[in-house]
């Protein structure tokens, strides 16, 4: 599909209409467009744009069955992106604290900055209905549709979780925390918590993170204390559990592989600076570059740590120089259906179809890897997923073809029937998250 050019001209609205546009219609991460918009805006609203846009992805069906409501038939071709500009008006009428008088009277005003002059009776006429109507409180029978979720999801976790899928999905659709993790390297966890405290910035503490802190506000994270001297990095808590699991020792050999933007790879660095070597591979070269960027703020370019690589983890033959590695975490490429509560446009993004797709990369990869890792050595296997065939599944799968490896668990409840540790979004106050520890036997 061609793609679809920013508005010409700035307006809030239409540029979060674009936004919604590009997700829904041309599979774009909300990432990088929300970052062209907010680009051309005032700092100010970078808030107001992220929460509508993201908004209207946490409560699509629901959106869609009050415009199907609304409309006598969709609107097709150049005149899409006026149908999500609706959606993001009935957003705001429905779920925002943007007066009536302005969620009409702007979004009617947006419309032809997206080339719909033509259109803002129809805009105006579907938004005065819909407060006419009162949709907003007429329940929605439909549980699907109510959940938010796309059906593939909705049922995926009903196979998964069964009586529990509800919470689940709840979880799913809350607003996460903003976590943090203090640079050890740089600053003691006592001496950033008393930065926050001579700001005035509330904050919690959790007993299983050592390096963490979480934040009880929505600040700016820029204008954080230490942001410039890479005193911290945004982590949630479950993604901070990886380097603790690793357990990487000095004078070690670590492969951090599917590493960018080097969020763990950061983590392992602090942790354990005397490592021997600590590898950061991946097989995009553009998000490689945000490793980087990512070390030179938190300051970790004295020492020669990491190795920054491109190459495909499937692939070792075209990458690995023969020496084994002590320790490799696998943070896999995955479904991100942890993470949704985050970045709630992946629930439109990913397909059921991806799913299998997925689970046989993570099995091609982990193949792979364990040829690299010496007898003895630890594989942490991580993903974002709370799908069982992308994590349990798949972990029960490799230690039946491998009579080499052995599961050693992250906690006391894993049996060899439900390996590794399931993390729920929500649970502890942090996202989805799987990890697994496998060893590889020294006799082989
Ligand atoms: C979950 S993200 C990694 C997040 C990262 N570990 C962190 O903590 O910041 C998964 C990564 O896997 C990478 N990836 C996907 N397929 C890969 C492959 N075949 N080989 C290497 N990397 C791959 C993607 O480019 C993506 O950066």
């Amino acid at each position: 599909m061609k793609p679809t050019p920013l508005p010409k001209q700035k307006n809030l609205r239409a540029d979060c209409a674009w936004v919604i546009y590009q997700i829904l219609e041309q599979g774009k991460s909300s990432r990088d467009c929300l970052e062209r918009v907010q680009r051309r805006h005032h700092p100010r609203d970078n808030a107001w744009i992220q929460e509508m846009s993201l908004g209207v992805m946490r409560k699509l069906p629901i959106l869609q069955h009050w415009l199907r409501e609304l409309l006598d038939r969709p609107l097709k071709g150049n005149k899409k992106v006026i149908e999500h500009l609706i959606l993001l008006g009935l957003y705001q009428l429905a779920f925002s604290r943007v007066s009536q008088h302005a969620a009409v009277g702007e979004t009617v005003n947006a419309s032809p900055y997206l080339g719909g002059t033509a259109l803002k009776g129809l805009v105006n006429a579907v938004l005065r209905n819909f407060m006419r109507q009162e949709l907003v409180n007429k329940p929605i029978d439909n549980p699907i549709i109510a959940s938010g979720l796309p059906k593939w999801l909705y049922k995926a976790l009903e196979d998964a979780y069964g009586q529990d899928a509800d919470a689940v999905r709840e979880a799913t659709n809350a607003m996460a925390p903003i976590w943090l993790r203090v640079n050890t390297k740089q600053i003691s966890i006592t001496d950033y918590a008393a930065a926050l405290d001579a700001v005035e910035i509330n904050y919690s503490l959790s007993s299983e993170h050592a390096d963490a802190i979480r934040l009880e506000g929505r600040e700016d994270i820029t204008g954080l204390p230490g942001f410039e001297k890479g005193h911290f990095a945004v982590q949630d808590g479950a993604a901070q559990l990886a380097a603790h699991y690793l357990d990487a020792q000095p004078h070690e050999r670590v492969l951090d592989c599917c590493a960018a933007p080097g969020g763990k790879t950061g983590h392992i660095i602090e942790r354990t600076p005397e490592l021997a070597y600590c590898l950061a591979l991946d097989a995009d070269e553009n998000r490689l570059k945000r490793v980087e960027e990512n070390m030179t703020r938190l300051q970790h370019t004295q020492t020669n740590l990491p190795v920054i690589k491109q190459g495909d983890a499937a692939k070792p033959e075209t990458w690995w120089d023969g020496q084994h590695f002590d320790r490799i975490l696998l943070d896999a490429p995955c479904s991100a259906t942890g993470v949704i509560r985050r970045h709630p446009d992946i629930r439109w993004l990913r397909k059921s179809s991806d799913i299998d797709a997925l689970a046989a990369l993570q099995a091609e990869i982990l193949t792979s890897l364990w040829q690299t890792l010496k007898p003895g050595g630890t594989l942490l296997y991580a993903t974002c997923s709370i799908l069982p065939q992308e994590n349990s599944q798949q972990i029960s799968a490799f230690l039946e073809r491998n009579a080499d490896a052995t599961l050693v668990p992250v906690i006391k409840t894993e049996t060899p029937s439900k390996p590794g540790r399931q993390i729920l979004p929500g649970e502890q106050q942090m996202d989805g998250f799987y990890y697994a520890r496998l060893v590889k036997s020294l006799s082989k």
